[in-house]
């Protein structure tokens, strides 16, 4: 049970302090000499216990961990463990250990000696604590099958790997998990399962951890093999590529444990790597995500733990542990790379910080150079001086506070201070010199690659990315909200009305997402974000993925508690999977946690995977709710409906939104500037008084067109001012009523950008405007009127998985491009243009903006880049 579902404080610090007997114990035991160095120190248990330990620098039992696979078996928080129902942190309440800064995100208070000075040390390993369940509390048959979701079986990144809980999976995290063949999968569950029936029978001081620890090719991974290329082998998630994990920076046998777990190792090497990530999903400054990720086979890796900083009372391994990036107020410390060590994102106060300054040079000596792309080309790192270069786009975005902490890389709020807009920045450090950033740099691009193509109000939209020395931006739309398991933590379980709209939406993202062939694979509370209005918008699509034929089989991927029973049982997983972590998703919003969570992640698979179990539905569930979610959770993916088909369930069909109605301003109170006809109400517009947000006007007319709905019937919703919000963002004018007649009308915000045409990423002064009203596509470009689509040059079928700007050193935008699978270029085959009538929110006229602009700016620099090319890499790129 997470920490925040405890009962009490105090219960855990006594749980605390005999697990932390027990790592002594342990570490005693399988500490090799190497090991018994004076900065290893014994951690506690649970993940707060590792969080301190990580930040101390100590413990590392891998290496010296005992070669019986039952005695790797460790066993790490797990829910049935955790203290529960612990409160939020209250000011002045917050659990030991943890702090909260003013922006809500928690982070360990305790003092970390290497602040600032240590940014990386070496040997830093989360531990995982073979703790015990409580026989009371656990089924018998999957008592033991438990990993520690705090321990780490990789990372070249102390940090990172300090922090990261196994099975990350703990619910609370929502942890994603990597692992790899389904089938194999399955067996080792169940082999896992009889070594923990085993080992509990054992005293604690006798378990061993299923560490994760580096040890030497040799002796732990004789059949070493390299994993395929071509195929999602590398999970998102894994160490392999993850870019923080770089093997030049602490070269070990935990990288090389992964690599071989990514060959799919028998299940006798199984607990040399089984112990996976000891993430914690939700806590800390991840989200809550405990994930399995990858097309891999034959492997069981549990994903580091992603997630919101802002919310989990636990704190996460990796939020706390010494590791840069986890660190959010501790100052210069790297997430991803020691050599990426930079400026923390908070440290107790909201600061801002530069984007890396883009490089000056720019020349077409990359091999991978093309006509658009500015990253292209070997740069010259911007001087300092040189910070206030107009025709920088990054130097007008300023990198502000940590939203949260994904397996990549960190997430901060973008602020453009000239046009007051915000976006998300995912800044991803990358490195020439690392395979594993070479691999996370693929599957950043595969999630670039699909996500450029999806353009939906209930999908967070692209807006573009690009490198700026080694690190890559990927600029996302800014969903202020927060997660729904962010929400869930904070405020308790939804309501009915609530859960009612958001699993609308949500199927309304699953069914265009599904009607392009295209599956999330990880859906979950943690990885749908909800907007100050209450929109919901499906984000993280780095477990997504085109599925050609039927099915997508060898896929083991998504979150052990959200996990369709095929996908564990390997069966093939097809578009149905997302149904079935849908109906999770509705019980994690009725009762704050998915199904199965009072099993630990491993035996909640089992129990999904094996038994004919559902369930449980929560009796204040309406009927048509608990009829939902039954539809869901069937067991054979062919008998749940699609997205499409749920849409029609009386559980969503009616589902009252909940947006506000919009409240006029006064009749005598009309705006000076504003045009007959339209009056503006706070950022928003109106249109002959219908009152319709122009932000939603798309999105509601879409419902109107769907439902048949007359225009008197259209709910009028309200924009809650909410400048951050995608609906009150000043693009989504853009698609205000008013352009249609060559005007833009951009509100007080926008003014300066629309006006000026600055070159800032995002907002391009003479951006393409996309329009879509009363479910038609208009394609508008700014002071030209109307435009036809086959003359919108940046349209969404000229877009490529290169369509991105990449800006930066050859090393990280070479790595990025090169990298590029031509997987993605598969994928990009499905993705043409968007369907017409396609629905777009404004979102993504900020989207085609922020291409524009970079072609635009880096057009600036290099005036010989010929921008009339849709792709940038036609040869590439000829096929889609
Ligand atoms: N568009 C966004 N708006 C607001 N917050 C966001 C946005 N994208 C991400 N975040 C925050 O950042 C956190 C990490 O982001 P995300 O999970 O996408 O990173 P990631 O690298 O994809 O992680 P992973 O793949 O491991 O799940 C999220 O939990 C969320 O709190």
């Amino acid at each position: 049970m997470p920490s925040w579902w405890g009962k009490s404080s105090s219960k855990e610090a006594k749980k605390k302090t005999s697990k932390e007997g027990i790592i002594d114990s342990l570490q005693r035991r399988f500490r090799t000499p190497s090991e018994n160095k004076p900065a290893s120190k014994s951690g506690g248990s649970r993940r707060r216990t590792c969080d301190t330990v990580s930040e101390k620098g100590c413990q590392s039992v891998a290496q010296s961990r005992s070669p019986s696979p039952s005695k790797q078996v460790s066993r790490c928080q797990s829910f049935i463990e955790r203290p529960r129902a612990q409160p939020l942190p209250l000011p002045g309440l917050q659990p030991a250990g943890i702090g909260r800064t003013e922006s809500g995100i928690s982070v360990p208070s305790k003092p970390r000696s290497e602040k600032g000075s240590k940014p990386f040390v070496p040997l830093l390993r989360s531990r995982c604590v073979q703790s015990r369940p409580e026989p009371a509390e656990v089924d018998g048959d999957v008592i033991a099958a438990s990993f520690s979701s705090e321990c780490s079986i990789d990372s070249d990144d102390p940090a990172d790997s300090s922090q990261r809980s196994p099975l990350a999976s703990d619910y609370e995290n929502g942890s994603r998990t990597a692992a790899g063949s389904p089938s194999r999968m399955m067996a080792k569950v169940q082999s896992v399962t009889e070594i923990r029936l085993r080992e509990a029978t054992k005293p604690a001081n006798q378990i061993s951890p299923l560490s994760s620890r580096r040890r030497p090719l040799s002796n732990h991974v004789p059949n070493l093999q390299v994993p395929c290329h071509g195929t999602f082998y590398i999970a998102p998630d894994s160490s392999l590529s993850s870019p923080s994990r770089s093997p030049l920076r602490t070269p070990g046998t935990e990288q090389v444990i992964n690599s071989a777990f990514w060959t799919g190792k028998t299940y006798a090497d199984l607990p040399l790597l089984g112990s996976g990530h000891c993430s914690s999903p939700g806590s800390g400054q991840n989200s809550g995500h405990n994930s399995m990720g990858g097309d891999m086979s034959g492997q069981l890796f549990w994903q580091p733990s992603r997630g919101s900083p802002e919310y989990s009372p636990i704190p996460s391994p990796r939020m706390t542990s010494p590791g840069p990036s986890s660190r959010i107020h501790s100052g210069a410390v790297s997430p991803l790379h020691p050599r990426a060590v930079g400026p923390a994102p908070d440290d107790g106060k909201q600061q801002s910080h530069r984007l890396p300054l883009p490089p000056v040079t720019i020349s077409n000596s990359s091999p991978f150079s093309h006509p658009n792309s500015a990253a292209t080309s070997p740069s010259v790192p911007r001087s300092p001086g040189r910070a206030e270069n107009p025709t920088s786009p990054s130097s007008r975005w300023k990198k502000g506070k940590l939203l949260g902490r994904g397996t990549f890389g960190h997430v901060y709020v973008g602020f453009n201070s000239e046009s007051g807009e915000m976006c998300a920045m995912k800044e991803v450090t990358l490195f020439s010199d690392d395979a594993k950033s070479k691999e996370s740099a693929k599957q950043l691009g595969q999630e670039i690659a699909l996500l450029s193509r999806l353009r939906h109000p209930n999908i967070v939209q692209y807006y573009g990315s690009e490198t700026v020395d080694e690190k890559l931006y990927i600029y996302l739309e800014y969903v202020s909200g927060g997660s729904i398991y962010k929400l869930l933590q904070e405020y308790g379980q939804f309501g009915e009305l609530a859960i009612r709209s958001y699993t609308k939406q949500i199927l309304s993202g699953l069914a265009y997402l599904h009607a392009k062939s295209t599956v999330h694979r990880d859906i979950k509370g943690a990885n749908i974000l909800v907007d100050p209005n209450g929109r919901v918008k499906l984000a993280d699509f780095g477990m997504a993925k085109h599925i050609a034929g039927q099915s997508c089989p060898l896929s083991f991927k998504g979150s052990p508690y959200w996990m369709a029973p095929e996908v564990i049982k390997n069966s093939n997983c097809n578009l149905m999977v997302d149904i079935w972590s849908l109906g999770c998703t509705v019980l994690e919003m009725a009762t704050t946690k998915p199904p199965w969570s009072h099993y630990e992640g491993v035996a909640a698979m089992f129990k999904i995977g094996n038994s004919k179990d559902l369930p449980a539905i929560p009796d204040h569930l309406s009927d048509d709710g608990k009829n939902f979610v039954r539809q869901c959770l069937q067991r054979n993916p062919l008998h749940r409906p699609t997205a499409e088909k749920l849409l029609e369930h009386p559980f969503v069909k009616n589902a009252a939104p909940l947006e506000k109605p919009i409240i006029g301003p006064e009749p005598s109170d009309p705006p000076a500037g504003v045009t007959a006809g339209v009056k503006s109400q706070g950022i928003g517009h109106t249109k002959n008084g219908t009152n319709l947000d122009p932000g939603r006007l798309a999105i509601h007319s879409s419902r109107v067109s769907k439902s048949g709905l007359h225009s008197s019937e259209i709910h009028i919703p309200r924009n809650i001012s909410c400048p951050v919000s995608p609906i009150g963002s000043p693009l989504l004018h853009s698609r205000s009523p008013q352009h249609l007649n060559g005007r833009m009308s951009p509100s007080p915000i926008s003014s300066p950008r629309t006006t000026s045409g600055s070159s800032t990423p995002l907002t391009g002064g003479s951006a393409n405007i996309l329009y879509n009203q009363l479910n038609q596509s208009v394609y508008l470009q700014e002071g030209f009127g109307i435009k036809s689509q086959n003359h919108y040059t940046n349209s969404p079928s000229c877009r490529s998985p290169y369509h991105d700007i990449f800006r930066g050193t050859q090393s990280g935008s070479q790595i990025f491009r090169e990298l590029l699978s031509s997987e993605n270029e598969a994928i990009g085959k499905h993705f043409g243009r968007p369907l017409h009538g396609e629905l777009y929110d404004g979102q993504s006229v900020l989207a085609d903006r922020v291409s524009q602009q970079l072609l635009r700016d880096h057009a600036k620099l290099s005036p010989s880049l010929d921008l009339s090319s849709c792709s940038p890499f036609p040869d590439r790129m000829s096929g889609m």
